[in-house]
């Protein structure tokens, strides 16, 4: 990813550089036919700086992707403000990029053209979309599957072309749900290792959801600890592991191993109560 600078905020009382993403007492409600208004998420503070990699963790249910659907413009807060890069959410904002656990490729289309779709959208002429989607299928490792459909890949090279999808438009902010959780173990950490490379030095805010403790840490500058539903924000880690990091060769080091016991003395309890409100399955 070539190196993006975060916008500066245009409002007046907003500070010089404004973070990427400012939730003051986020709250959502959806109106539901069974269950009357439902709070799904409630009071959430959190600010994300430009440049920053937060994972945010919480029990299963408990309001991660309402909050990154706030974030994303995809449902409005009932009260409180979402901002970005300074600016009240309204709608979906400028440079935001997504990846979800299922993928958004489109299955009549090749490797090279779901690549370059993004670009395509955005009314960038064929041969330059073309050209730049052939470097990013580069980058992301895929060199000569241009002409390939997602079903005739695997799993971890559809991720490939996902991140490439994802990543080519420079995004500013990446909101990130669960993107490798349907991966084998060993492809995610690979994915995790790539999805590393390609964000360092592009000055992109990430939002990461993610059930995997040993993700949330390997990858963040700060994990985010969620309570039970509805969720608000119950802790903050902040991860001082050096960087470069290649999860391999740091999530058996005391240091990492410390670090997860924290998360985790946080986040049991949590889990605990969803647990004990019948949830059949657990972060
Ligand atoms: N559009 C909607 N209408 C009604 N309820 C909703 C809607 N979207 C989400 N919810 C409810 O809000 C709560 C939070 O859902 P959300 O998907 O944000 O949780 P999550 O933490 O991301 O879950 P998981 O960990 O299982 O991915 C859930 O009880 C869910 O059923």
């Amino acid at each position: 990813m070539t190196p993006v600078t975060p916008k500066p905020s245009t409002g007046t009382a907003a500070p010089a550089v404004a973070p990427a993403i400012a939730l003051r007492q986020a709250t959502k409600r959806f109106a539901t036919r069974d269950r009357g208004a439902f709070t799904a998420i409630t009071d959430v503070d959190l600010e994300v700086g430009a440049g920053e990699f937060v994972t945010v963790v919480g029990p299963t249910g408990c309001g991660k992707s309402t909050t990154l659907s706030l974030v994303s413009g995809l449902e409005p807060a009932s009260s409180g403000e979402v901002l970005v890069h300074g600016k009240p959410v309204s709608g979906i904002p400028d440079g935001v990029g997504y990846m979800f656990q299922t993928d958004a490729t489109l299955p009549w289309k090749n490797v090279l053209d779901n690549v370059a779709l993004g670009l395509r959208y955005r009314g960038v002429a064929k041969a330059d979309a073309e050209r730049r989607a052939q470097d990013w299928i580069g980058r992301v490792g895929l060199t000569g599957f241009e002409d390939r459909y997602p079903h005739q890949l695997s799993g971890g090279m559809r991720k490939r072309v996902a991140m490439a999808q994802t990543l080519i438009t420079e995004p500013s902010l990446l909101l990130l749900d669960e993107p490798f959780g349907a991966l084998d173990v060993q492809t995610r950490e690979l994915m995790q290792d790539e999805l590393l490379r390609l964000w360092s030095g592009s000055g992109a805010a990430v939002v990461f959801v993610t059930h995997d403790l040993t993700e949330a840490i390997a990858l963040a500058d700060r994990v985010v600890v969620m309570t039970a539903g509805p969720a608000t924000v119950k802790d903050e880690v902040a991860i001082d592991l050096p960087r470069p990091r290649k999860v391999e060769d740091i999530r058996l080091t005391p240091e990492f191993i410390e670090l997860y016991r924290r998360v985790w003395d946080s986040l049991r309890e949590e889990v605990e109560i969803t647990r004990a409100r019948g949830a059949s399955h657990v972060a």
